[in-house]
């Protein structure tokens, strides 16, 4: 590329970032004027912090397992969340069941495929999701490039070996896997719209056309059960409010700048997740929308 030529895209990328920008800010305002509900079907280790995080986020929480209960519920929430961290077997036959009855209804949900790649009945399930998919998914990065893997969406050479529901893999590794699966997504999604969020020290945003990166957060996020968990139940919360880009930038934004703000009055993994609590009630639309979001 000539250097016009660059100094032309680099132009058109401070635009795009900077429409993206005003489409967060409005986002998080609207979440804290209208306190959206995303249901949550997920796993039992960190039901709580989701919800929690939920309503510190400006949003509302409904909790269930009971797949009419999520299907009845699906009438009021703006969006809905699966995790798949914590399963039991009749779930086999009840998660599929209850995203087609999503896809039936074009209800938008979020997906966190949690552990992808280990266990045969976990592998069933989120197999079978490709019938009936979410319109975001977020993971860290082996996560996601095991359910690109299961999709047929990558080649299983480029897979890595199943982790366990910590990632294995540096968010790079996730780059091509996450493109795939966002465009797949998209091109089954009503509205032709979705992406794929990864997690890790550096996060990545993607609708399968551009890729943002957003620096940010803290270690100690890492050190807390269910910051990764409840960042899906918090865009689900977003995405009840707005297109499925702007949702994973935003949560994943706000994410990063409330975890700044913990790790700097917090003193261990008990205090952090305390304070990151009050940092998700007392990040501004201002500073989620200020956030760093590159596109190189
Ligand atoms: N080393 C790190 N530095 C900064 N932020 C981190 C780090 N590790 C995780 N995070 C943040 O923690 C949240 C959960 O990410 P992650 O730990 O990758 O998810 P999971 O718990 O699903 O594996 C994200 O907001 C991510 O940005
Ligand atoms: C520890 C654990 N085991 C099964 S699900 C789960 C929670 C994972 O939470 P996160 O992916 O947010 O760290
Ligand atoms: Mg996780």
């Amino acid at each position: 590329m000539s250097e016009s030529s660059q100094t032309i895209a680099a132009d058109r990328d401070d635009a795009d970032v900077d429409a993206l920008r005003a489409r967060i800010r409005q986002a998080a305002e609207a979440v804290r004027e209208r306190t959206p509900m995303a249901q949550s079907f997920t796993n039992f280790v960190t039901i709580n912090l989701v919800a929690n995080a939920q309503l510190a986020a400006g949003g509302a929480a409904a909790m269930s397992f009971l797949p009419d209960d999520v299907v009845d519920t699906a009438s009021m929430s703006g969006a809905d969340y699966i995790n798949v961290g914590t399963l039991l077997p009749f779930y086999k036959d009840a998660l599929p069941k209850i995203a087609r009855a999503f896809r039936k209804t074009g209800h938008q949900w979020v997906l966190d495929p949690v552990a992808a790649g280990i266990g045969s009945t976990r592998t069933e399930i989120l197999r079978a999701f490709r019938a009936a998919p979410p319109t975001i998914v977020r993971g860290n990065a082996s996560e996601i490039i095991a359910l690109a893997t299961m999709w047929g969406l990558i080649s299983p050479d480029d897979a890595t070996r199943p982790a366990g529901v910590e990632s294995v893999d540096e968010v790079e590794a996730a780059v091509e896997p996450a493109k795939a699966l966002a465009r797949f997504l998209a091109a089954s999604a009503p509205e032709g719209e979705a992406a794929v969020a990864v997690s890790g020290e550096a996060d990545l945003v993607t609708d399968g056309a551009t890729v943002y990166r957003l620096p940010g957060g803290s270690p100690m996020m890492a050190k807390i059960t269910g910051a990764g968990c409840s960042l899906g139940g918090v865009t689900a919360v977003y995405l009840a409010v707005t297109d499925p880009l702007t949702a994973a930038l935003a949560a994943t934004a706000l994410y990063d700048r409330a975890g700044e703000a913990a790790d700097k009055v917090s003193n261990g993994p008990g205090s952090f997740q305390v304070a990151f609590l009050d940092a998700l009630w007392n990040t501004t639309p201002d500073q989620i929308a200020a956030s760093e979001i590159l596109t190189v």
